[in-house]
């Protein structure tokens, strides 16, 4: 299904949460809504769902208006944080739930159940009662309750967020393995990047209600259209420096990755803090002689207080917040 945003609007009091956003999503599409805590995913989400109303604004799917259809009239599915599964019903109660509650044959049932069951891998927990899962196979039922209703399209609102961190990382590639079978448009909510990066076709980054750039992953890393992205992209922010220090004018900033920098040249740095991430080490630095901090990934490991060269072999030019090459 297509979903068309079209200047949607909405404030709270005088507060705009958001400020005329449009945008299309493809069929088939795994559309991540990117943006700190309170900047209106949430909001926006519940607009597509019909929980809440925009003050403006459109939504168009498949070329149908449904901005004012209740709910439960969008066939929708939408599964939150708290995924709320029926605590005194088995597994196979809670997928069959929304089934039943449409009156379709129990045999028609049955084969729904166990192939949305197979799907997710959960055939085997099929009988055990919800509570005695673990967090990770409630969130696997809470999303086959979602889909064996094969709605037209998916509003996840961080439904992750509540695992821990190894589950986590094989909950996701599980994510993006369903979406892909069922082709389903899947619009997912989060404040986190890296899960961002690793599960979306497209990223909205959404701030001060506005989608500040919308792009796939690797645009947003290499071409991010403002310093706000470039800072809230990436496991590091941005580094930014004034443009003299590669011989360009002061009027510009130069914005570079850790790994576009590279240990020995003529700039110098004194180390402040090492962070090792698996096998990649990265420097925390302070320009000699200047109150300027940047971070370098190197391929050796420095101790703090240690003096080290280096050079700049990419970078951005940005003026006034904006890329402008
Ligand atoms: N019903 C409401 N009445 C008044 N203000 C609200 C209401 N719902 C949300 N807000 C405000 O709107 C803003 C956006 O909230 P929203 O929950 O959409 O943000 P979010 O990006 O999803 O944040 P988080 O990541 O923390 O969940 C916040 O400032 C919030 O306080």
């Amino acid at each position: 299904m297509m979903i068309e945003l079209q200047e949607i609007t909405k404030k709270y009091g005088s507060k705009v949460v958001l400020d005329d956003i449009s945008e299309k999503i493809e069929t088939g599409e795994f559309f991540v809504i990117l943006g700190p805590s309170g900047a209106g995913k949430s909001t926006l989400l519940k607009i597509m769902a019909g929980i809440e109303k925009p003050d403006k604004g459109r939504i168009i799917v498949d070329g149908k208006d449904i901005t004012n259809l209740p709910p439960e009239k969008r066939n929708i599915a939408m599964v939150f944080q708290n995924y709320a599964l029926y605590p005194n019903m088995t597994v196979y109660d809670n997928i069959a739930f929304p089934l039943k509650m449409k009156h379709i044959k129990k045999e028609e049932i049955d084969k729904k159940v166990k192939r949305v069951a197979e799907l997710l891998k959960i055939s085997d927990i099929l009988n055990m009662p919800v509570t005695r899962i673990s967090g990770g196979q409630q969130q696997r039922v809470a999303l086959a309750r979602a889909i064996v209703r094969e709605p037209s399209f998916y509003l996840l609102d961080e439904p992750l967020s509540n695992l821990d961190a190894r589950v986590r990382l094989i909950a996701r590639g599980e994510l993006k393995r369903i979406q892909k079978e069922l082709n389903g448009t899947f619009i997912y909510v989060t404040h986190d990047q890296k899960e961002a990066m690793s599960l979306a076709d497209r990223i909205a980054v959404l701030h001060e209600g506005k989608f500040e750039q919308v792009g796939k992953p690797d645009e947003l890393y290499e071409f991010p259209k403002t310093k706000w992205v470039a800072e809230f992209i990436g496991e590091f922010p941005m580094n930014f420096l004034p443009g003299d220090i590669v011989g360009e004018d002061n009027s510009i900033e130069i914005g570079f990755r850790p790994e576009w920098a590279k240990i020995g040249g003529d700039l110098t740095a004194i180390v402040y803090s090492v962070e090792a991430v698996g096998e990649n080490i990265y420097l925390f630095c302070k320009l000699k002689n200047k109150d300027l901090s940047i971070v370098i990934l190197s391929e050796e490991r420095y101790d703090v207080g240690d003096e080290i060269t280096f050079k700049i072999i990419k970078y951005k030019k940005f003026k006034e917040g904006k890329l402008i090459s």
